[in-house]
């Protein structure tokens, strides 16, 4: 008898994670290595000094031609509105369930709420919440401001203005790195900015919480990002992983910095130079 329970509970693996949120055994491998990224100071470039300017694009060449990942520090962005996006988010992913789906995703888009993408997929869900709306540069009217009182309601007009000054300070910050970018190519240091200046971003907050089995289940699986650049600032928590040199290796948090990463549409862009 004793034997029978035995061989029982070895062949049911009783986890308390749902098995929709467990990953295959060849996605669950822990990076042991940290990437090697350089901390690009953008302080020189955007006082306009020009050796400092080939020096940052120098660095970008490099991270672009070996994993497409670099940091940036000295940005311009004013660390205080970090804080207070954090704080906003923070709000916002501790309201109830049922005010959070409320403002679930609107089916064929990627704006709104969304718990795990469990409206999208069966299987592999990511351990993760996401609120994620658009930006676009747009005069006549605050787009992100009015989305948020739109899908979350007059209250959230605040945030909404938070993440209003957020995201149109990431666009400020991405046409400046599209154009160390086009430095490090050596085509025209102003064509991607011209190319990218009146564009829409994803602005996405992901909020991962914690888990009872963490070896079960991925914040997010792996991927590569179709868009053209990514600007993601981490927590003090840590767990972003980059696969390069064929394994998994860390990106440990940086309070100042923000990460960067080229996507697929800039490596079209690039002439798949990068
Ligand atoms: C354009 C995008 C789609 C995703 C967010 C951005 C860039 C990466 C994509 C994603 C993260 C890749 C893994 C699956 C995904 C569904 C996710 O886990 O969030 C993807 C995002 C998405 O489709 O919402
Ligand atoms: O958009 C997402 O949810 C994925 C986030 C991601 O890939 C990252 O944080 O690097």
């Amino acid at each position: 008898m004793q034997k029978y329970v035995e061989q029982c509970r070895k062949c049911e693996m009783i986890h308390i994670v749902p098995m929709q949120f467990v990953w295959p055994k060849e996605d669950l491998v822990r990076a042991d290595k940290e990437l090697d990224m350089p901390l690009v100071d953008l302080e020189g470039f955007i006082r306009g000094d020009e050796e400092a300017t080939q020096q940052a694009s120098k660095l970008i060449r490099t991270a672009c031609l070996n994993h497409g990942f670099f940091q940036v520090i000295n940005h311009g962005i004013d660390l205080r509105l970090i804080t207070t996006a954090y704080d906003h988010m923070d709000a916002l992913f501790k309201l109830p369930i049922d005010k959070k789906l409320r403002a679930s995703r609107t089916p064929g888009t990627m704006w709104g709420y969304s718990n795990a993408h469990a409206d999208r997929f069966s299987s592999k869900l990511p351990w993760k919440e996401t609120f994620s709306f658009p930006f676009l540069d747009n005069s006549l009217e605050h787009v992100v401001t009015n989305y948020f009182k739109s899908t979350l309601g007059q209250n959230f007009e605040a945030t909404g203005g938070v993440y209003q000054k957020y995201c149109e300070a990431m666009k400020d910050l991405c046409l400046k790195i599209m154009e160390l970018l086009a430095i490090s190519l050596g085509v025209d240091r102003l064509y991607y900015r011209n190319f990218f200046e009146g564009g829409c971003s994803i602005m996405r907050c992901n909020y991962y919480p914690c888990c009872e089995e963490p070896s079960l289940v991925l914040g997010t699986g792996p991927h590569c990002d179709s868009t053209s650049l990514t600007l993601l600032h981490q927590d003090q928590v840590g767990g972003l992983e980059v696969f390069a040199d064929n394994k998994w290796q860390t990106v440990p948090p940086h309070s100042e910095a923000f990460v960067i990463n080229i996507g697929d549409t800039f490596t079209a862009l690039s002439n798949g130079k990068y």
